[in-house]
């Protein structure tokens, strides 16, 4: 299947359907797979309140928990996370610089004059254009099975308004995509599939997103995931 372009949901919010190869998903999973069993194992988060989340989820580079990242996963077994691999801040890179196109590069190569660029750099703040600096050292893999849903949010507790990159496999979902000011419209509905890229940086790195449904059977088992949605999130925390 031909996958669609590239598309520019919001101001910095570009989805790139069908970005990784079976191959890289397969690597993937395998990996979050890993990732799942330890050192800090994956779960349902408890939010402060006492709610639990309906996804899953396993961390690697910092450990995430409501609403902060810490070394020690404390509200877990108190272990530290797996290393960020660099690997997995390769394709960061790559995805970035796929994403927002050779915009930055053409800019500063000639001047100003581009070819085959889609978006306009220059909203766009220094961090979302720059893929070749763009240095992700957290991961959350969340995990969702035929029932699992997020809602509404902002990823805010990172000190750093470096773009997140979002890659999908499995079970498609839909991807509800809002903006910075409000939980509610305007917002935009897209299907999230196997394989797809989604990054949100510059003027929506802030902006309200979550998945109100997943679509059960309908991903590829050759990805190496019989059943479910696997969704990892790299994003800079600015900590150290
Ligand atoms: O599953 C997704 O596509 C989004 C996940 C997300 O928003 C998050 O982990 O903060
Ligand atoms: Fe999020």
């Amino acid at each position: 299947m031909i996958p669609l372009p590239p598309r520019e949901i919001a101001p910095g919010a570009v989805h790139v359907p069908g970005w990784l190869t079976l191959d890289e998903q397969r690597h993937l999973v395998d990996a979050c797979r890993a990732w799942a069993q330890g050192p800090v194992p994956i779960r349902h988060t408890v939010l402060p309140r006492g709610g639990v989340m309906s996804v899953q989820t396993v961390c690697v580079g910092w450990h995430w928990q409501p609403y902060r990242y810490t070394r020690l996963a404390h509200d877990v077994n108190g272990r530290q996370v797996a290393d960020f691999p660099g690997w997995l801040a390769d394709l960061g890179r790559r995805a970035l610089s796929d994403a927002y196109g050779p915009a930055a590069r053409a800019e500063s190569a000639d001047g100003g004059s581009t070819t085959s660029q889609q978006y306009e750099p220059a909203a766009y703040g220094p961090n979302a254009y720059e893929p070749d600096t763009y240095e992700p050292d957290t991961a959350l893999i969340n995990f969702y099975d035929g029932e699992a849903k997020m809602g509404m949010h902002q990823d805010k507790d990172e000190k750093s308004d470096a773009p997140v990159v979002s890659l999908s496999i499995g079970d498609a979902c839909l991807f509800r995509f809002g903006n910075p000011e409000t939980r509610g419209r305007p917002y935009t509905d897209v299907r999230l599939a196997s394989g797809d890229l989604f990054v949100f940086g510059g003027p929506s790195r802030f902006a309200y997103h979550g998945v109100p449904k997943v679509y059960p059977g309908t991903g590829d088992p050759a990805t190496g995931l019989t059943s479910g949605r696997l969704n990892l999130t790299m994003r800079v925390t600015g900590l150290r």
